[in-house]
């Protein structure tokens, strides 16, 4: 249902990261013309390195039918905010400076300097998490099932609500998204068609996968309920499977 959007980085992989799967690791110089020739959705300097969200990784989770969850920093998030894009801003917060500093300790990717760098870095983006108004929502990260669970409840995943969230139908030229809770009624009011990048209704990013441009020219609808035997997401065969996946 969810796909990750891989991004870029310059830094270093770890041990076990592989490249194309955890990051895309760059050089700079490289990352820094891409950035320049505008194929970026965001980008940012985190901890002393570049990373950035390409149109072409959210464009790959939407060409496999499944909804874009972005993991950035807070000036990304920002940046996002700051655009015409629409999504729904989680800040997963960790319970205290002293737990984060135990956990990132215990993670050893990184020499002391960097831990430093990153709890003092940390200390800011927890300040700007809870202050700033970016974000929609504060998930703190304590025991990781309950943070899990909480998530999973933000975004009405947890019971009934599933069901009617997946639902979508296309029937002439007209897509109908099912608006089954608030924030879902409130994330398909506000899709953007002519960015080519809509608000999933759980609060990712998620895109047609096609290039701006070739727009063929749909209207978009939300609808509460289903009560018309609509429920045609199989029919939904067209190539416009960059929007929803199929339950
Ligand atoms: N609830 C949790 N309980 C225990 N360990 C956790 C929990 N959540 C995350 N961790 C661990 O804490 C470490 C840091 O987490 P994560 O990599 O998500 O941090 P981050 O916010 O991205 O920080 P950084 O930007 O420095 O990478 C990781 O080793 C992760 O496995
Ligand atoms: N603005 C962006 N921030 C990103 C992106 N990808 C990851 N990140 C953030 O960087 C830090 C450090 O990550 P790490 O893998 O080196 O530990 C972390 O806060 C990520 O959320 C991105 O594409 N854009």
């Amino acid at each position: 249902m969810f796909g990750f959007s891989v991004s870029h980085t310059t830094r270093a992989p770890r041990a076990m990261e592989k490249d194309g799967m955890h990051y895309h690791f760059t050089e700079r110089s490289v990352m820094e013309k891409d950035i320049k020739d505008g194929k970026f959705l965001e980008f940012a300097s985190v901890h002393g390195n570049l990373y950035g969200t390409s149109i072409e990784a959210v464009e790959a989770v939407a060409d496999a039918g499944k909804r874009c969850i972005l993991d950035i920093d807070v000036q990304g998030a920002r940046s996002v905010r700051a655009s015409s894009l629409e999504a729904i801003f989680i800040f997963i917060c960790p319970p205290s400076m002293e737990e984060l500093e135990k956990r990132l300790r215990a993670r050893g990717t990184e020499l002391e300097e960097q831990i430093l760098k990153r709890l003092r870095n940390s200390e800011a983006e927890v300040e700007q998490g809870n202050s700033s108004g970016i974000f929609d929502h504060i998930l703190y990260n304590d025991k990781l099932e309950e943070c899990y669970e909480n998530l999973k409840k933000l975004l009405g995943l947890d019971g009934n609500t599933v069901a009617t969230q997946k639902s979508l139908s296309k029937t002439d030229n007209k897509i109908i998204i099912n608006c089954g809770t608030p924030e879902l009624e409130k994330a398909s009011k506000s899709f953007n068609y002519d960015n080519w990048i809509e608000q999933d209704c759980f609060g990712c990013i998620l895109t047609q996968g096609r290039a701006p441009g070739r727009t063929r020219g749909l209207d978009v609808y939300a609808i509460d309920s289903f009560s018309d035997g609509l429920n045609g997401i199989d029919s939904f065969s067209d190539g416009l499977n960059g929007i929803y996946q199929p339950s």
